[in-house]
């Protein structure tokens, strides 16, 4: 099955919510993990059923990690706040460089959100 992580800082928390109303009804049929604040948002704000791990600054980003060194994730959305320095910027490179490693989706803004999740539904 289909499994994807969403993931948003604070500042484009609005954005995912947005991203994922959008397209909610494709989301409901994959496997969806998130980082805490990010999941239990979106679990607020949708229907969708997310898995959630440690908020990103308690190692979140570390976990989604872990399952993309596994190959168990068909892609990730990660709308990072490209204007503000996070105290967890090793996890987050960690993340970044791991999808890279393992060839794995990574879209870090909407407009390539959107592409991906397109490229998801072929
Ligand atoms: O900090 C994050 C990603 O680096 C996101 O974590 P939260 O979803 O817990 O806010």
């Amino acid at each position: 099955m289909t499994r994807v992580a969403l993931i948003a800082h604070d500042e484009k928390k609005p954005d995912i919510i947005e991203f994922a109303r959008t397209h909610e009804e494709q989301l409901q049929q994959y496997e969806l993990i998130a980082t805490g604040t990010t999941g239990a948002q979106l679990m607020e704000e949708t229907d969708l059923e997310l898995e959630r791990k440690e908020s990103g600054p308690l190692g979140g980003d570390l976990m989604i990690g872990a399952e993309v060194a596994e190959d168990r994730l068909d892609g990730i959305v990660f709308l990072r706040d490209p204007l503000r320095a996070q105290a967890h910027e090793p996890d987050i490179s960690a993340l970044l460089r791991i999808c890279d490693v393992h060839d794995t989706a990574l879209a870090t803004n909407l407009a390539s959100a959107t592409f991906l999740i397109e490229g998801l539904a072929e």
